[in-house]
């Protein structure tokens, strides 16, 4: 494909996405925290349309807000200012249409793979069969249904997630929230459990809001990356990723990603904390760079 097809064809993708109907809607959201030195206000004003399908990733340094901002759209926050809308409706609380995975595996020991990913399903008041073979089907979409039979303890970290992913869309919410879901697995497992997640994605009707400090992660995966700055969480750029996705799932040699990485690492390093900010004991924050690996 030529250049200028390209951008063509990626101006059409987001003239697409855009046309989808607002699934998730902040205006405003101001949230604090009461602390020894009074009160700290850690999202600042935070405005957002995410659009129906769409797969958002968050970035920002340590401390901006990623995780609160996750919660707060979870139901799981208190908020002092702003609101937030799902599908048009006004979050007061956790719901059904919002399902969250969490970088710590929080699969229930006790109960077998099945049992944990039938377990929201059960709750919602769906009788046992059904909730057995509603969550069979999504075991199978995640390539675990072999493994229905037996415990979490029994998995590897990669396949623990991958029931988790199955048991948060089982309820088939409209948003998934993950807060970075794959930060505690090994590169490899990690690239893997990425195009699965993508493939997963493509299959369903839900829209992904995804944390991750891992700046390569988030090309590679979104359509749109929420970049956010600490002290307080402000909103720096929505940017959109000027990539397709090609049927392999896309590769960081693409110079269109590649571009993006470079004003996606300026951007943070233009937003990190002053040396005032380190000397005022605030954690020291940077987000891992291409070609940046301690060894
Ligand atoms: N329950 C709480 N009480 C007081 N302060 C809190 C609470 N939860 C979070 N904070 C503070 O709010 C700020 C934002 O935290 P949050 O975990 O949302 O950031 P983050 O961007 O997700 O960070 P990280 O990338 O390190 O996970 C931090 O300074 C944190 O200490």
């Amino acid at each position: 494909m030529s250049d200028l097809a390209h951008d063509d064809a990626v101006a059409a993708r987001f003239a697409r996405l855009k046309a989808r109907e607002r699934i998730l809607e902040v205006s405003g959201l101001v949230k604090t925290f009461d602390g020894k030195d009074g009160e700290r206000t850690v999202l600042g004003g935070i405005d957002l349309v995410t659009h129906r399908r769409e797969f958002l990733c968050v970035v920002g340094p340590s401390g901006c807000g990623k995780s609160t901002l996750v919660r707060a759209i979870a139901g799981l926050e208190t908020i002092q200012g702003g609101e937030i809308k799902v599908a048009g409706r006004r979050v007061e609380g956790p719901g059904p249409d919002r399902a969250m995975v969490f970088q710590g595996y929080t699969l229930f020991p006790w109960l077998t793979v099945l049992r944990n990913v039938s377990f929201g399903l059960r709750m919602a008041g769906v009788g046992k069969v059904e909730a057995d073979r509603q969550a069979g089907q999504w075991l199978d979409l995640v390539g675990l249904e072999p493994y229905a039979g037996v415990y979490p303890a029994q998995l590897s970290g990669g396949m623990k997630q991958r029931v988790a992913i199955a048991r948060a869309l089982a309820i088939q919410p409209r948003i998934l929230l993950m807060d970075e879901p794959f930060s505690a697995l090994d590169a490899k497992t990690r690239a893997r459990m990425q195009t699965y997640l993508i493939d997963i994605w493509r299959k369903i009707d839900v829209t992904v809001v995804f944390i991750t400090h891992d700046l390569d992660e988030a090309v590679l995966l979104a359509d749109r990356i929420l970049v956010l700055k600490a002290n307080p969480g402000e909103v720096v750029e929505l940017m959109e990723v000027p990539a397709l996705r090609p049927a392999g799932g896309r590769s960081l040699d693409d110079p269109a990603l590649k571009a993006t990485l470079t004003r996606l690492e300026q951007m943070i390093h233009r937003h990190e904390p002053s040396d005032d900010d380190r000397e005022a004991g605030a954690p020291v924050v940077r987000l891992a760079a291409a070609g940046d690996e301690v060894d």
